[in-house]
């Protein structure tokens, strides 16, 4: 479903991404894991297409980024899930819905926020009473509602508590069982040994590890982490 071939991408003359290639099938939890300045958000920057690459070349499907139309097959889960403060969780479904080219009725916007985990009694509060683990759950429920096929997260456990982090897991889960392809950058190992169906981690611009998450466990891809970065 994902394909990345020979990609690489220079910033002012310097390497960001050397020659990184990999594959990502349907069901699948990708986790990156890597050092600041590894590469992780410049690859899914790519695949987003918010930035070109120098050369190689990338794949949603059969679809080529930057030659095809691939924006609807993507949604994107930033660190801090960007949405309007003074709209509820259902009003923001709806606007980002609309903005991709679907429109909902109130019962079905209900149900993708429900989906999430997403409280009904929250579902028509203001946003800007939402904690951090409520928003993704809303960043979640766009992606359902616009049917990405690969959704793209960068960091999206950094700075939620235990309990949301579990419940982010939880969803993530369903969301792979759906058959959506889940890409993430990651600096938390022991959630993507949890997670993940493959973990590759990141030096210095190259895929330098690609591990299936089911042969390793939490201590081991510690000290495979710490030895390889
Ligand atoms: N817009 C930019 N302009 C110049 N250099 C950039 C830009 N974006 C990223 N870089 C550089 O590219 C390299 C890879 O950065 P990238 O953000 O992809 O790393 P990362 O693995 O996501 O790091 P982090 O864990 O800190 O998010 C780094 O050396 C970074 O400084």
């Amino acid at each position: 479903m994902l394909k990345a071939i020979n990609i690489t991408k220079s910033y002012q003359g310097k390497l960001a991404l050397r020659i990184v290639s990999f594959e990502v099938a349907k069901g699948e939890i990708f986790c990156l894991l890597g050092q600041n300045g590894a590469g992780k958000t410049t690859t899914i920057n790519i695949f987003l297409g918010f930035i070109k690459m120098d050369n190689g070349q990338a794949f949603i499907g059969d679809k080529e980024v930057g030659v095809d139309d691939t924006n609807h097959l993507t949604a994107y889960i930033p660190e801090t899930v960007q949405l309007y403060g003074n709209l509820t969780g259902a009003e923001n479904l709806d606007f980002f819905s609309r903005l991709a080219g679907f429109k909902y009725t109130t019962s079905e916007l209900e149900n993708f926020l429900t989906k999430t985990g997403l409280q009904s009694d929250a579902q028509h509060k203001r946003l800007s009473s939402y904690s951090k683990g409520m928003r993704q759950k809303v960043g979640i429920a766009v992606a359902l509602a616009k049917n990405a096929e690969v959704i793209f997260m960068d960091e999206p456990t950094s700075g939620l508590d235990p309990k949301a982090t579990s419940e982010f897991t939880k969803i993530c889960k369903e969301l792979a069982q759906m058959g959506k392809v889940i890409f993430m950058a990651t600096h938390d190992i022991f959630n993507a040994v949890e997670l993940a169906t493959t973990i590759g981690i990141m030096k210095e611009g190259s895929l330098v590890q690609q591990l299936n998450a089911n042969e390793i466990d939490a201590g081991q891809l510690n000290q495979l982490y710490l030895e390889t970065i």
